[in-house]
């Protein structure tokens, strides 16, 4: 995607509107200039050249307001759209995906890429008039002499060929530099992540900032600055290309052939006006090449932005069941593909069925899968062979947000919203102090409005709250993955023996990853995972 097409899908029609009245503002600096021509070499003031001028200026005041309205409005839609579009792609882009890009490059797009595409978008605005002004003039000096004309088109022709030579080298820098900049948003990570590690031990903190941090810092810096020095050099070439134009205008062509006064001022006029607004282009090139690296680094990220991407249609399916009669797994498989294939892990072929009213726990060593069934389970991982039903309904890639909406999940590393109003329910506060007090956190943590008081407690504390929007959401279909590995004893009982049976009783289907060996007999299955395979499957005898 370039930043055309980006400006194009916000409005085509605001931005031909807004090229035309840009296109009449430098048709009024050529008019400007040549008004100006005709007083300096005529030297006797008449009411159309006057009139002439005040009209002029007056168009060239409301044109270039008007044209710079409707571009900044049409810039500011443009990052509007890619922040909205660019956030939707996300979550709307596979799971395994978004784990392979890793957190920081999505955040280092999040921000740092939509930033330098604003950049050049926030200057597309006198940019364009700035064009406007050249072309314009340009035809200005070709009325005025066909000879100059060529002679200007020659050497703009010849600054820009040079110009995009250099620039390419100066680009590679630029990429170069964005790839170290994804590197120190995964050092920033392990900065705000580590704090405590850091800190505890000298050694590693020095060593971090000095050989990590610091040396993908410094080589962010120097790419950035060879790759600006270049576009720098060639910008004054491209400055000094002009006056070379200047000379032969000037000094040269005098001699070769006679020309009027005012042709030779028409010609200084327009060719020192032209200077500036073409190195205002120029400079805007190094921004404007940092936002095709930018938008070129979004589209790497294969968020597919143009293209709707398949998981975001998904949300118009059918409302999801308020039971689970039968979730069944028939020979279903997950792999995470590496680089080496050798140490790639494939979990399955998995066969297995849930029902309602039943508790099933999931057990295993560490890495033997657990979590990566969940998440297969629960629909975040598509299989990659075998199929997955859910009251004898086949889910495929089009009913799988369908599919998702029957689960209610705390994840091993669950995010703690500080909010209950995207539920899509009403819940009143006197309801969530109920469950607080049954989680025993309502001494520690007040509702008002739907939003909690404090998120800023023990991770015990914290699975609890995460476990109270589970109850909220009153799916049929529960999920803990090592939920109870946080709690005291005390609490963890009150897990296994009151709060399972009772969702048990009201008919739903509870999946619990757990290594609590004592409370096993509390469920109706038991499934052991080792090394990504099932090794067995067992009901509990009391
Ligand atoms: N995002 C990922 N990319 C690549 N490999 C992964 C990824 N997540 C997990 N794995 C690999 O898959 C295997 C199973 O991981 P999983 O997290 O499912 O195990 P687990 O049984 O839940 O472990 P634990 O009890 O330690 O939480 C591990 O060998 C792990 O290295």
């Amino acid at each position: 995607m370039n930043l055309i097409t980006l400006l194009l899908r916000s409005s085509w029609k605001i931005v031909a509107l807004a090229v035309f009245v840009g296109l009449l503002s430098g048709a009024s600096t050529a008019g400007l200039i040549v008004t100006i021509n005709a007083q300096v070499n005529y030297f006797s003031l008449t009411a159309i050249l006057i009139w002439s001028f005040i009209g002029l200026v007056f168009l060239k005041f409301f044109t270039n307001i008007i044209s710079k309205f409707l571009l900044i409005n049409l810039a500011e839609k443009a990052i509007f759209e890619l922040r909205l579009i660019l956030s939707e792609r996300i979550l709307a882009a596979p799971l395994f995906h978004l784990e392979r890009l890793g957190n920081h490059r999505i955040l280092a797009t999040l921000t740092n890429d939509i930033i330098s595409v604003s950049y050049i978008v926030y200057a597309i605005p006198t940019l364009c008039i700035e064009i406007a002004v050249v072309v314009s003039c340009l035809f200005y000096l070709f009325w005025l002499s066909p000879t100059v004309f060529l002679i200007i088109v020659i050497f703009l022709l010849l600054g820009i060929f040079s110009y995009k030579q250099v620039a390419g080298k100066a680009i590679s820098f630029l990429t170069l530099a964005r790839y170290q900049e994804d590197r120190l948003f995964n050092h920033f990570r392990s900065l705000i992540e580590g704090t405590k590690e850091l800190k505890i031990h000298q050694q590693r903190r020095q060593n971090f900032i000095l050989k990590e941090l610091k040396e993908t810092a410094q080589l962010y810096r120097r790419k950035n600055v060879v790759g600006m020095t270049i576009f720098a050099t060639a910008a004054s070439w491209g400055n000094i290309l002009f006056f070379v134009v200047v000379g032969l205008v000037l000094f040269i062509l005098p001699n070769l052939q006679v020309i009027s006064t005012y042709i030779l001022s028409g010609y200084a006029l327009t060719i020192l006006y032209l200077i500036s607004p073409l190195e205002y282009i120029m400079s805007a090139i190094p921004s404007f090449s940092k936002a095709t690296v930018a938008l070129g680094n979004i589209d790497s990220l294969k968020l597919s932005l143009l293209n709707h991407f398949r998981e975001s249609n998904l949300i118009s399916c059918g409302a999801a069941d308020n039971f689970c009669q039968r979730l069944e797994l028939l020979s279903v498989t997950h792999t995470y593909h590496q680089e080496q294939e050798d140490i790639a892990f494939t979990l399955g072929p998995i066969d297995l069925t849930f029902s309602d009213g039943e508790i099933v726990f999931i057990v295993g060593g560490n890495g033997s899968g657990k979590s990566t069934l969940v998440k297969l389970i629960t629909g975040l991982y598509i299989p990659e062979t075998g199929n997955i039903y859910l009251n004898n309904k086949l889910v495929t890639i089009e009913n799988q947000e369908w599919f998702r909406q029957h689960f209610s999940v705390v994840f091993s590393d669950f995010y703690l919203f500080d909010n209950f109003w995207n539920l899509g329910k009403v819940i009143t506060d006197e309801q969530m102090y109920d469950y607080l007090v049954k989680l025993h956190l309502n001494k520690k943590v007040q509702v008002k409005n739907g939003v909690l008081s404090t998120t800023s407690l023990s991770q015990g504390q914290r699975k609890r709250l995460a476990l109270l929007t589970a109850y909220l959401e009153d799916r049929p279909i529960y999920v803990f993955d090592e939920w109870a590995s946080d709690q005291d004893p005390v609490f963890k009982k009150i897990f296994y023996t009151q709060l399972l049976p009772e969702l048990k009783k009201k008919g739903k289907t509870v999946i619990v990853v757990t290594h609590d060996e004592q409370y096993f007999y509390l469920s109706e299955k038991i499934v052991k995972l080792d090394y990504g395979k099932i090794e067995d499957v067992f009901t509990w005898c009391s």
